[in-house]
């Protein structure tokens, strides 16, 4: 059974489950935020991008770059998570900018996008761009280099996400949307400090026996089986794997966002398991993608100049 994307001339978020209508309050418990506690609308009605990533502090380091990019009032260093009532995600809000943390892995993701959506839905928002800003594993490609996803595959190299609903398997399309695979590399083009390349990009379940590594505690296969699992990928147009993908362009597709997936690559796994570049080597790696969509939302706001870029990255 296949479903069908959920883009419309609206606008609006869409949230596709009848029974939300009918019930007087929605607890949005993993963000401890509420319909009947907290006044969405008001709080995030003026969100028109959603930058999502694993860790918390990345996201929090990015929520302050964005606030000082958008030159906003006061200091970004005191920002607030909005989620500080759970610790199971981060939430920070930089002007037009929420940026959330959503853990690791498809459960940790999915369970995050289900409040999100229903969130960007009570509060009414429109035409929002939603853009995941992660770590992966290289493939074929240098360390440091950024993929920007053009189809999230499975660990078949299939373009779709296979859904268990109750005891059946629904396969959902992970489709991305074109156009903003081609404005993201047009922004990298600004950008001379590092490589940025479009690839596919696979999701898998898991990092150690799921990504073929040889170094987790558990291991059933040869060196020469994982190399050519993993040329069977480059082979197929994966240029990078990561947890997540393939979840986030299906539920993101079917309610009607706008999604895009931008990711670091760590190491080269032709080359290696092990990521052993130095702490501020990864650190340096993870601002790639923020420098990059912080340059996006900028020209989209119509806020974006040239020579700002020469300060933050002089030559
Ligand atoms: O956004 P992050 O850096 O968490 O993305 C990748 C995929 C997994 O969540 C994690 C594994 O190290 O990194
Ligand atoms: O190899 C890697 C590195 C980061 N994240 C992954 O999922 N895999």
């Amino acid at each position: 059974m296949t479903e069908r994307k959920g883009y419309a001339g609206n606008g609006l978020v869409h949230v596709k489950n009848p029974h939300l209508d009918s019930m007087d309050e929605d607890v949005l418990y993993h963000f401890n935020l509420g319909t009947k506690t907290h006044n969405l609308p008001v709080m995030f009605g003026d969100v028109k991008f959603v930058c999502v990533g694993g860790s918390p502090n990345r996201m929090k380091a990015f929520a302050q770059l964005m606030h000082k990019e958008l030159g906003l009032e006061g200091d970004g260093k005191d920002l607030k998570d909005i989620c500080a009532g759970t610790d199971r995600y981060s939430m920070y809000k930089a002007g037009p900018v929420l940026s959330i943390s959503h853990g690791m892995g498809v459960p940790s993701i999915s369970i995050m996008l289900h409040e999100l959506i229903k969130l960007l839905h009570h509060a009414k928002c429109r035409d929002v761009t939603i853009i995941r800003i992660g770590t992966s594993g290289g493939l074929g490609i240098d360390p440091g280099t950024v993929v920007i996803t053009d189809i999230a595959v499975d660990s078949f190299f299939k373009a779709q996400f296979e859904q268990v609903i109750l005891d059946n398997i629904v396969v959902r399309s992970t489709e991305l949307d074109k156009d903003l695979v081609e404005e993201l590399l047009n922004c990298s083009k600004e950008i001379h400090d590092f490589p940025t390349l479009i690839g596919h990009t696979m999701c898998t379940y898991d990092f150690y026996e799921g990504q073929g590594r040889l170094d987790g505690a558990l291991c059933s296969f040869s060196n020469e089986k994982k190399l050519e699992y993993l040329k069977k990928a480059h082979d197929a147009g994966v240029r990078n794997i990561e947890m997540e993908s393939t979840v986030f362009a299906a539920i993101c597709g079917l309610c009607g966002l706008k999604a895009a997936v931008v990711c670091v690559a760590l190491l080269n796994r032709l080359e290696g398991d092990q990521i052993k570049a130095p702490h501020e080597v990864l650190v340096e790696y993870q601002q790639r993608p923020q420098h990059l969509i912080s340059i996006f939302i900028k020209k989209r706001l119509g806020l974006y100049n040239q020579m700002e870029l020469l300060c933050i990255f002089p030559e």
